[in-house]
């Protein structure tokens, strides 16, 4: 597999595209091992947390990874709760499932260092 942080996501046309399987995801969260790999009632998502300083800081790390989701075309579900509190979960919507631009954009957003905004 190549390096997912040299990739871009690309258009998901849910026409030709299916969610990956359970086996391939345990296997491609290997790569980004950061990230947890969820199921909820069999549609499965990448999720992150990280606590941030202040609410401002969640929300500039939220801009940065705005910012990288519109480069990429392929957008997280951002959640800043409890003041400081992120937590971010993508998936692939229109296929209801994990998809390969779903972990490229859980590297690139690892990239952003949610951690420097603690
Ligand atoms: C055409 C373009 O690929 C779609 O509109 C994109 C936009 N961003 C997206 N983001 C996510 N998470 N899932 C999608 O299915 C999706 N579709």
């Amino acid at each position: 597999m190549d390096d997912l942080l040299t990739k871009r996501c690309l258009p998901c046309d849910p026409t030709i595209w299916r969610p990956m399987t359970e086996e391939t995801a345990n296997i491609l969260i290997r790569q980004v091992p950061k990230w947890n790999l969820e199921n909820e009632g069999g549609k499965m998502k990448l999720s992150r947390s990280w606590k941030v300083r202040t609410f401002l800081n969640g929300l500039k790390f939220f801009k940065v990874v705005a910012n990288l989701a519109e480069a990429e075309g392929h957008h997280p579900d951002l959640h800043l709760v409890g003041r400081t509190n992120v937590k971010i979960d993508i998936c692939t919507h229109a296929v209801g499932g994990l998809t390969e631009n779903d972990f490229i954009l859980a590297t690139k957003i690892d990239w952003l260092h949610g951690e420097d905004y603690y």
